[in-house]
């Protein structure tokens, strides 16, 4: 389903679990600040509708969205979180190099997610120009920071439930 079927924002609140007893990593990409702080500002406002403490949701920030994966790396080796956001967003220009650096974060999110133990959720927007991201960092698509703070919460609470099921 594309996303001008399904806002970003919109979700079963019933079905979120309480993010009061969890830990996130937020990393956030420096490139297109207008985009990406909203974003991160939609993931922290989430975190904390669903009980997250403000103590417990770390935010650090990266160049760029190739250095997402580097950034979540460095979570997972010196933090407790029991997840991370990677947001960012990358808009296409003149050369092929949107392409690359795509193609690199989705891979190295990917990568970590099959290497380590904790979901590392892919918040990154890949768009064709700079109105389409905005319409996705609050605008009238919702906010891409939104649906990862849920997916982060909903992957933490699945971790932590087939965890406790093997005792
Ligand atoms: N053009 C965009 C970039 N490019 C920078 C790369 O992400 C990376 O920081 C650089 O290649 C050095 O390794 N990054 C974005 O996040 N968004 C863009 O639109
Ligand atoms: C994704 C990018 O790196 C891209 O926005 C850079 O623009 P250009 O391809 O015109 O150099």
């Amino acid at each position: 389903m594309a996303t001008n079927l399904k806002n970003l924002s919109e979700y079963d609140a019933s079905l979120v679990a309480s993010a009061e007893k969890m830990k996130f990593g937020i990393v956030v990409s420096e490139w297109n600040p207008d985009v990406t702080e909203e974003l991160m500002n939609g993931a922290y406002s989430t975190l904390e509708k669903h009980g997250a403490k403000a103590e417990n949701i770390l935010v650090a920030h990266v160049p760029g969205s190739f250095e997402l994966t580097h950034g979540a790396r460095q979570f997972i080796k010196h933090t407790d979180v029991d997840a991370i956001i990677c947001l960012g967003c990358v808009i296409k220009g003149d050369t092929p190099h949107f392409d690359y650096v795509c193609q690199g974060v989705t891979q190295g999110i990917t990568e970590l997610n099959v290497k380590h133990k904790i979901p590392v959720i892919f918040g990154v927007l890949t768009t064709d120009n700079q109105q389409q991201a905005l319409d996705r960092a609050g605008g009238k698509h919702g906010n891409k920071g939104d649906e990862g703070a849920i997916t982060a919460i909903k992957m933490v609470a699945l971790t932590q439930e087939l965890k406790a099921s093997k005792k």
